[in-house]
């Protein structure tokens, strides 16, 4: 599984000491800053661009500055960020018609290439091919355009199945993750984690980003282990097996949660997923089978990370 990583999102800052605040999250523990970049289109707020990136590097060299653009044209961008000091560059799927040409134009410049996702978009409308391409891909829990807001719950599913597609891929959650929320983003697979207000506002933004870690390090080793049980077992009965019931109970509140681009019926959790298109597989079959076998009938590898 990739490595846990903890970005407070700046947008929840005091502004006006932007260097201060990003030296004050990484002497608290911070791995990387969520700089939220909005170009008034693609959202209806406006806030910083490449000149405040760069001062920010230029006072904090040792930043990793994990920057999300919600512009319209994020082809536009990839230059000036890149020499601003921009670590990562995540342009939006639904601001582009060639996703893979502005992966290419990023990794040029040498920062790592992500694609975000809204809520309203499928976690199919991501390619295998665009996948691989990227470094990481950034499933956005709330509507992108201001913090605060509160976190998508019923979007897990989207994380749950793109981990089980992508074991190796950084996957990012973002909008209303905090310690109480945490727990739904840990256990279906996410490991980038940026939490604005709930660390930059905390009383001690040190316990908090501890915390996150330690919920999403402890659901990795879950993950783990439950994807061990996936190993191929030929006499495995998979058809009817109940021994899941929170998978159940989250597969009901997750089918509430299709109105807001959340299409997968499953639960949320990798392991939910895979046991989703496992029953599907069967259900078309007679007698039992393997279940690597049903898996990579659909076009699924499963893989042991
Ligand atoms: O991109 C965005 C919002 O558009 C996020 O990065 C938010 O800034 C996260 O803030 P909180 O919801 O954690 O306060």
């Amino acid at each position: 599984m990739p490595k846990v990583i903890i970005a407070p999102s700046v947008l929840a800052s005091d502004l006006g000491n932007l260097n201060y605040e990003c030296r004050r999250m990484i002497d608290d523990g911070a791995d990387w800053l969520h700089m939220d970049i909005m170009d008034g289109h693609f959202v209806p707020n406006i806030v910083m661009g490449a000149p405040i990136l760069q001062s920010v590097k230029k006072a904090v060299p040792d930043i990793f500055m994990d920057c999300h653009m919600m512009v319209t044209e994020p082809e536009r961008w990839v230059k000036d960020i890149a020499e601003a000091g921009g670590a990562s560059y995540t342009f939006h799927l639904e601001a582009t018609d060639d996703p893979l040409d502005v992966v290419r134009l990023i990794k040029a410049t040498g920062m790592k290439a992500s694609v975000a996702i809204n809520p309203g978009t499928p976690a199919s409308e991501i390619s295998d091919e665009l996948a691989e391409a990227v470094d990481m891909i950034l499933v956005m829990t709330v509507w992108p355009g201001a913090g605060g807001q509160s976190f998508m719950k019923e979007l897990m599913p989207k994380v749950a199945e793109l981990r089980a597609r992508f074991p190796h891929v950084n996957i990012e959650v973002d909008g209303g993750v905090a310690p109480k929320t945490i727990k739904y983003c840990a256990d279906a697979g996410a490991n980038v984690i940026v939490a604005g207000t709930a660390v930059f506002r905390a009383e001690s933004p040190r316990d908090v980003i501890a915390y996150l870690r330690a919920e999403c390090t402890a659901a990795q080793e879950r993950i783990l282990q439950e994807r061990q049980t996936l190993i191929y077992d030929p006499n495995a009965d998979v058809v009817g097996d109940d021994e899941d019931q929170e998978a159940e109970e989250r597969r009901k509140e997750a089918s509430a949660g299709r109105r807001s681009g959340a299409t997968t019926p499953v639960g949320s959790t990798p392991r939910s997923y895979l046991r989703h298109l496992d029953r599907r597989r069967s259900s078309a079959a007679s007698g039992k089978s393997g279940k690597f076998g049903q898996l990579t009938d659909l076009g699924m590898t499963l893989k042991l990370v």
